[in-house]
């Protein structure tokens, strides 16, 4: 098969394979919630997710440790078109911080005992010796000229992301997507956009702070970069291609990898969103081993988590990516799996329900 730079091809090229999700499993931890001591469904949305993950994890005892966030990063072309409220250099800064522990994501993974990858998928500069490589290339062209990347780089980016889990999560009980890369809200509404059949306008938000002015440019970036490029909606490599980035295409890789190997997914704002509609729509059973996190304050998130067929568990207000809000869902869902797996039966605490 030829790497032919400008007609990638379909998505089947992309080798995965996502297994069924388990209902005898599932049938077991509803049948074992009917006797844990509290009245039926009184623990409502955490039962649901118990049995959701033990659906996934082909067990009725579900658990999420090891539990880790995958932070992924990279530069972004059209940051040039002053579409960010930051420098591309924050890019590779911030990834410092991450690797010294003085980032959010640090902070939030530390208090929620969950293990933390950054990685790097293609900055421009200086990598400290702490972060994976998983590097395609100094940070993608401007989408506004043309494509972001070539079909090649589009198809690396998602094998270097299914890597990252391959070869550092592959004992995880569950993993949250992160992503830092100043610019990276401009590709994720045009991806939103385009995969979701909104107005660009629609799902295009003020991302790290920018004014209303800006907005608009940024709008009309996204308008132009679609209509240079005409990327084929029905085609996600192609998408990522005209209008991703190499730490979106990570995301839809590790996304891949770890519903073949039945680890839920815990998707996190509005870049790791886009990355997840991108992994669906390559194969649509990635579906099933999705869970929300929280709601982000962009404005295509609502979209992209109705596309996705998943809900948020909370409302903070935020958006700031690294996989701070996968983070802070993580502790719920380890909550209910705990509760599930913990909690004593009717007939263990000789309570007599009837
Ligand atoms: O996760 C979100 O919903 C989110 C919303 C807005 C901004 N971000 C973060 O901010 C950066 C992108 O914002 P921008 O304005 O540079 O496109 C990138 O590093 C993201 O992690 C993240
Ligand atoms: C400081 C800073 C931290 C971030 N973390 C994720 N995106 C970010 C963007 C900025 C600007």
């Amino acid at each position: 098969m030829t790497d032919a730079p400008d007609a990638p091809d379909a998505a089947a090229e992309i080798d995965v394979s996502i297994p069924h999700l388990d209902d005898d499993a599932r049938e077991a931890a509803q049948e074992r919630q009917q006797h844990l001591t509290k009245p039926p469904g009184s623990l409502g949305r955490l039962e649901t997710m118990a049995a959701d993950i033990a659906a996934m994890q082909a067990t009725p005892q579900p658990a999420v440790d090891p539990a880790v966030v995958a932070t992924l990063a990279a530069d972004h072309g059209v940051a040039s078109e002053g579409v960010s409220a930051y420098p591309q250099s924050v890019t590779g800064a911030m990834v410092e911080a991450v690797d010294a522990g003085g980032a959010a994501i640090s902070a939030l993974a530390a208090a929620g005992d969950i293990e933390t990858l950054v990685v790097d998928m293609g900055i421009a500069g200086d990598v400290p010796d702490g972060v994976i490589d998983a590097h395609v290339a100094d940070g993608t062209a401007n989408m506004a000229d043309g494509p972001a990347m070539t079909a090649a780089q589009a198809r690396e980016s998602i094998r270097n992301g299914q890597r990252v889990v391959a070869d550092h999560a592959a004992d995880a009980g569950i993993v949250g997507l992160g992503e830092m890369g100043i610019g990276n809200t401009t590709a994720s509404a045009a991806i939103t956009a385009l995969l979701t059949d909104r107005s660009v306008a629609a799902v295009t938000g003020h991302g790290t702070g920018i004014d209303e002015a800006t907005r608009q440019r940024k709008i009309e970036t996204i308008e132009h970069a679609i209509a240079v490029s005409e990327p084929d909606p029905d085609d996600p490599l192609d998408v990522l291609r005209c209008v991703g980035g190499f730490e979106i295409g990570g995301l839809v890789g590790v996304t891949l990898e770890a519903a073949s190997r039945r680890v839920p997914v815990v998707v996190d704002g509005f870049i790791a969103s886009a990355a997840a509609l991108l992994a669906v729509e390559i194969e649509p059973r990635v579906a099933d081993y999705l869970l929300g996190s929280h709601a982000s304050v962009e404005p295509g998130h609502a979209a992209q988590l109705d596309a996705l067929g998943i809900k948020p568990c909370f409302d903070y207000g935020m958006r700031l990516g690294e996989g701070t809000g996968a983070a802070l869902a993580i502790g719920i869902y380890r909550a209910a799996c705990t509760a599930h797996t913990e909690m004593a039966t009717f007939e263990e605490a000789g309570i007599k329900p009837e």
